[in-house]
């Protein structure tokens, strides 16, 4: 299988990122103090997103040393913070001590990178996901946590890795800590994607699971047979800054789309509810012309899409381009069913005049 390597450390380092997260989540609603600053974009940050970043370089670096990341995080804010600093350095050995006992036999299968034993060479991890990218060589795209809003809430949000070759996302990851295993049914919380471009889309339950090389979890497919666009069920953000309600709102009643058929969720969580044939058509229109969506906000869902059977654009229904830096070059993003793509985009346009 190609890619074997990389998916097995991948999905190990997005797995244990997410066991982190957890706990920190754990911390925030019981103490009210979220351990969050303000970024100079006016975007949060919490331990969390640190932390997690740190968990997945370590990995990829002990493995891939030659490849580049293109990570969310950097390390400025933490230099004039130390407490905040000296926090993440403890949550990361809490994890490292909690995982290992969870899963004892990990160490033996896998290096997933030296222990953290001061905040420098934490800040020195976080910080080697400053690659610039572009359309040649190897980088991971890196969101440590996605949606941190939605994480601060309690809400949904998601631990999001992606390899990129020469320009083309190859495999994706994406943990969810707070995705129910059935919409319907909220118990059981916990879900782990991965996709391989050419060698499909694939969920398992994050938590508890043991991750082996051969075993990607069960075969995931988009939702298919739907007869008219009607019946499309969506997904859109939470937040109003992140994406044009009204705009949404608009293509939905072109499409004859009842209101209710719509569910509010944060994070890449959206293009795991696609994958999963939980909904079928994902809307983010930008609220804001000049805004361009980062590479690591949809390079994972990107893969897990196409290889679930879906489709996703721009909002003018051109493909994603990954391989032009940290920033993608487009509009929007539609990810859906692909027999109502063009009639999707055909309502976009309608509702959106550029
Ligand atoms: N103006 C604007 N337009 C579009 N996107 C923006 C904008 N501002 C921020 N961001 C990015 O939104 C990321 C979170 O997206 P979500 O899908 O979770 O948003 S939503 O709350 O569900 O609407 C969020 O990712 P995280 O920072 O990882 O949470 C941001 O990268
Ligand atoms: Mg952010
Ligand atoms: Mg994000
Ligand atoms: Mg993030």
């Amino acid at each position: 299988m190609l890619l074997s390597k990389e998916a097995f450390i991948a999905r190990l380092a997005v797995q244990k990122a997410s066991y982190l997260t957890r706990s920190i989540t754990e911390q925030i609603l019981a103490n009210k103090s979220s351990n969050t600053i303000t970024k100079e974009d006016n975007s949060p940050v919490t331990i969390g997103d640190f932390s997690a970043q740190a968990v997945i370089i370590n990995a990829i670096k002990a493995n891939f040393p030659n490849d580049e990341v293109i990570g969310e995080e950097d390390s400025h804010d933490l230099k004039e913070n130390l407490n905040l600093a000296q926090t993440i350095l403890k949550e990361l050995n809490k994890n490292e001590e909690s995982y290992q006992a969870e899963f004892p036999n990990v160490s033996s299968v896998a290096n997933l990178g030296p222990s953290f034993t001061s905040v420098e060479q934490v800040s020195s991890v976080i910080d080697q996901g400053n690659s610039l990218g572009g359309n040649k060589g190897r980088y991971w795209a890196l969101d440590p946590i996605d949606g941190t809003k939605g994480f601060l809430r309690g809400d949904q949000y998601a631990v999001c890795l992606a390899l990129i070759i020469d320009g083309e996302v190859e495999l994706g990851v994406i943990g969810c800590p707070n995705l129910p295993d059935n919409l319907e049914d909220p118990q059981y919380k916990g879900g782990l994607f991965v996709a391989i471009k050419g060698q499909g889309s694939f969920y398992s339950p994050l938590y508890g699971t043991e991750i082996t090389h051969d075993n990607l979890g069960e075969r995931i497919h988009m939702k298919n047979g739907l007869s008219s666009s009607s019946q499309l069920r969506v997904v859109e953000g939470v937040e109003k800054g992140h994406s044009s309600h009204s705009d949404q709102s608009q293509i939905k009643q072109r499409l004859q789309i009842p209101e209710g058929q719509t569910l509010n969720l944060d994070s890449q969580v959206k293009y795991c509810a696609l994958a999963k044939g939980l909904a079928d058509l994902y809307l983010r229109l930008p609220i804001n012309l000049k805004y361009r969506e980062k590479v690591w906000d949809h390079a994972a869902g990107n893969v897990l899409i196409k290889e679930s059977g879906g489709v996703v654009s721009d909002m003018q229904g051109n493909q994603l381009d990954f391989g032009k830096g940290r920033y993608l070059d487009s509009l929007g993003v539609i990810a859906s069913n692909k027999n109502f793509h063009d009639d999707v985009i055909g309502a976009v346009k309608q509702v959106v005049k550029l």
